[in-house]
């Protein structure tokens, strides 16, 4: 079992009631990688976690941590999970520093005190109340205490919600050294940016399934290229011109039409040439002109649209 790798899913189902939650997903996450799940609101990411932290079991499919069933086999595997949730409950009446001792009292192997405080940066925070704490550094605590047994695998459940850019940064510094360190991550998130910061893989969740899954290179790439412009006021929509294959695809976005074409693989520059050769020709200037690659972003709409591949 020593190749298995730390997380595998195969098949996952999970439901509330009559409601499928998730909805028969598969992956695997391998030593030392970080496997990010996006997905739209109740896409199924924290149901995801919470069966892989154990908490609640699979309702179908195979759920191995560290090659052990996270539910059943819950006193094997725990010890080596590190555990962020959504929301946090301190005692509020505890300083940080108690916080973090009374922690260690149950956390074999724990992480000295201050060593725990300063993968936070909550150092000159030791001191203060937790109920007087920030969101933002409640978070980093709790990020503390989950690092606090040096875990094997560490499961994040949209750790950096309600951090300014600057503790968001922190704390994707101490996230890439725990992984640099061998631990497997779990992490979900909101923030596109944080999942091409840190995500060795990612997938984007829709309704349960997950819609798209590989690097940030692969999930973008085959989802080619954006041009777009506003529809010169004397122009009708059949007066555009089919670029590389493409029709235009119309919205409107501040009170101006907008004609977006989606481009294949390669067909950039020789679409923008076609465009530009089209608007010369009726000596049309095109306001808001952009040309660029897909973005995680782009995909993450498509796919909250049911329209990516
Ligand atoms: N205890 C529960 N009882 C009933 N339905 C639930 C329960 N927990 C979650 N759900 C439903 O299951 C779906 C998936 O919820 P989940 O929290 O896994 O989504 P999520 O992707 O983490 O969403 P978010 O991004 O909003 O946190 C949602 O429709 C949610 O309403």
């Amino acid at each position: 079992m020593h190749n298995d790798p730390p997380i595998h899913v195969d098949g996952l189902r999970r439901r509330y009631g009559d409601f499928e939650a998730v909805a028969g997903i598969s992956f695997e996450v391998g030593e030392g990688e970080l496997y990010a799940l996006l997905g739209t609101n109740g896409a199924g990411k924290t149901t995801t976690l919470e069966t892989l932290e154990g908490f609640t079991p699979a309702h179908a499919g195979t759920v191995r941590v560290l090659g052990r069933d996270p539910h059943r086999d819950r006193r094997a595997v725990r010890p080596h999970l590190g555990i962020m949730l959504q929301e946090a409950g301190f005692f509020a009446d505890l300083t940080v520093a108690e916080t973090v001792d009374h922690w260690r009292g149950f956390t074999p192997g724990a992480r000295p005190r201050d060593e725990a405080l300063d993968l936070a940066g909550l150092r000159a925070k030791a001191k203060v109340r937790t109920r007087q704490l920030s969101g933002g550094q409640k978070r980093r605590l709790d990020l503390a205490l989950a690092l606090l047994g040096r875990p094997r695998v560490l499961f994040l459940d949209e750790p950096t919600t309600g951090m300014d850019p600057e503790a968001r940064r922190a704390t994707w510094r101490t996230v890439r050294d725990v992984v640099a360190g061998g631990t497997t991550v779990v992490l979900t998130t909101h923030y596109l940016e944080e999942a091409e910061h840190l995500a060795d893989r990612l997938a984007i969740m829709h309704r349960g399934r997950i819609e798209v899954t590989g690097t940030v290179a692969e999930v973008v790439a085959g989802h080619g290229d954006r041009i777009s412009f506003a529809v010169p006021d004397r122009l009708q929509v059949a007066d555009l011109p089919v670029l590389g294959g493409a029709a235009a695809a119309i919205s409107v976005d501040s009170g101006r039409t907008v004609a977006a074409y989606g481009i294949g693989p390669g067909g950039l520059q020789p679409a923008l040439h076609e465009l530009l050769r089209w608007a010369d020709g009726h000596a049309l200037v095109l306001e808001g002109l952009q040309a660029r690659s897909a973005s995680l972003e782009d995909v993450f709409l498509r796919t909250a649209e049911g329209k990516a591949a």
